[in-house]
């Protein structure tokens, strides 16, 4: 177990929008943000999105050596930019979910890594969670406390990330540590960005609807939306989590609609999963911090903010960066991995108690 020193670690995140890898530095002792370090981005092809999707809904044992040489060959290419870390975060790619069934399936074998870098890879951060009855997701929560520390909050706040899916942290910062009851509360929202860049790669060859042009010229089918929020996951407590396409069967209820009219619908249906998803908050936040990609759709922080008495900002407004905020989560959670700090507790997974994820794997003389 490394000692409470501060050290900067190397986070690698590769989302379950499946746009490319994302990698940055934090310079943490595992309780306290010091500092926010480079960062890099590595995109993954038209090409390699086909192999990554292909690969969706598999688990080990299965044929995937084509995407598992993918996933790894894009990380050590990202992560051999930076020089000065003294471990790696490595979150893999999310290929299934499930929680309560077969468990949880990360794609990435962080001990070739490690070879590869010359450098401690810490990994497979969700299965022990998973093992003590978690939900094994989100794991950002944590990293968000440490942030709303490094920024001086005083009052009640959530952090929202907009990303394939989206998931909601409150946080409470007048308490010491995350871990403490009532420090947290974090789950998924629902589906965000995944069935629009679907949707959009499926009638018109885009990747994802860019600041929202599309569903801004759109108007949101109020059936569909309400077939939506009939869905049981809105009724469950958290916290609770979603596999990418838990929500798949969404794309049928627009599929009758036109284009602009079915991208507002799912963004529609994006937006009011958060706002169904911020009934649960303890207290009021008194702000929502946006984070991921999603906050660059302009409709559906529209609707977000018409519908909030709180202002809703990308996290920009407080100095943090919205684009690497979960590879810095990881690089921070690595550490806490490494000082053997949990990583998570019953209000971030509904784990039994609180836990250190995370696999550690070593090279010879590091
Ligand atoms: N300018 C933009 N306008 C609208 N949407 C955008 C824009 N930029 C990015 N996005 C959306 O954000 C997605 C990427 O978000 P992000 O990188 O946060 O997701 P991720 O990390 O892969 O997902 P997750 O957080 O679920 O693991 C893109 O696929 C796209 O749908
Ligand atoms: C199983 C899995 O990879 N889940 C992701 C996904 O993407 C967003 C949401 O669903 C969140 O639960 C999680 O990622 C972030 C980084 C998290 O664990 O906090």
């Amino acid at each position: 177990m490394l000692k409470a020193e501060r050290l900067w670690a190397l986070g690698a995140m590769s989302g379950t929008s499946l746009d490319g890898v994302d990698a940055a530095m934090v310079e943490t002792d595992g309780a306290t943000i010091y500092a926010f370090g480079p960062s890099a981005y590595r995109a993954y092809s038209a090409e390699e999105q086909a192999v990554l999707a292909a690969a969706l809904g598999k688990w080990p044992g299965e044929d995937l050596a084509e995407a598992q040489a993918l996933v790894e060959s894009a990380h050590l290419e990202v992560l051999s930019r930076f020089d000065g870390a003294a471990l790696v975060g490595f979150h893999g790619q999310t290929l299934a979910h499930e929680p309560r069934g077969r468990g949880t399936h990360q794609l990435g074998d962080g001990a070739r890594l490690a070879e590869g870098l010359g450098l401690p890879v810490v990994w497979d951060f969700r299965s022990a969670d998973v093992r003590l009855g978690g939900e094994g997701a989100p794991l950002a929560p944590f990293f968000h406390f440490a942030c709303a520390k490094w920024i001086g909050a005083t009052e009640p706040l959530a952090f929202l990330n907009l990303g394939g899916v989206g998931n909601i942290t409150w946080v409470d910062p007048s308490f010491a540590r995350p871990e403490e009851a009532g420090a947290v509360l974090a789950f998924d929202t629902g589906p965000a960005n995944a069935p629009i860049n679907d949707l959009m790669l499926a009638r018109r060859g885009e990747a994802f609807d860019r600041d929202g042009a599309l569903a801004r010229q759109g108007e949101v089918a109020q059936g569909a939306l309400e077939l939506f929020l009939d869905e049981p996951y809105f009724l469950r407590m958290p916290p609770k989590s979603l596999d990418r396409d838990t929500f798949a069967d969404m794309i049928g209820l627009v599929g009758e609609l036109g284009d602009a009219d079915a991208v507002a619908t799912l963004t529609g249906m994006a937006a009011a999963a958060v706002l169904r998803g911020m009934e649960h908050c303890p207290r009021p936040p008194v702000r929502l911090l946006v984070t991921g990609g999603g906050r660059h759709n302009r409709v559906m922080m529209q609707m977000l903010r018409a519908a909030l008495d709180c202002p809703v900002e990308p996290v920009e407004a407080v100095g943090l960066d919205g684009d690497m905020l979960e590879a810095q989560a990881f690089a921070y959670l690595a550490v806490r991995v490494a000082r053997g700090l949990p990583t998570s507790c019953a209000s971030t997974t509904g784990v039994r108690a609180a836990v250190s994820g995370g696999t550690i794997s070593r090279v010879e003389g590091v």
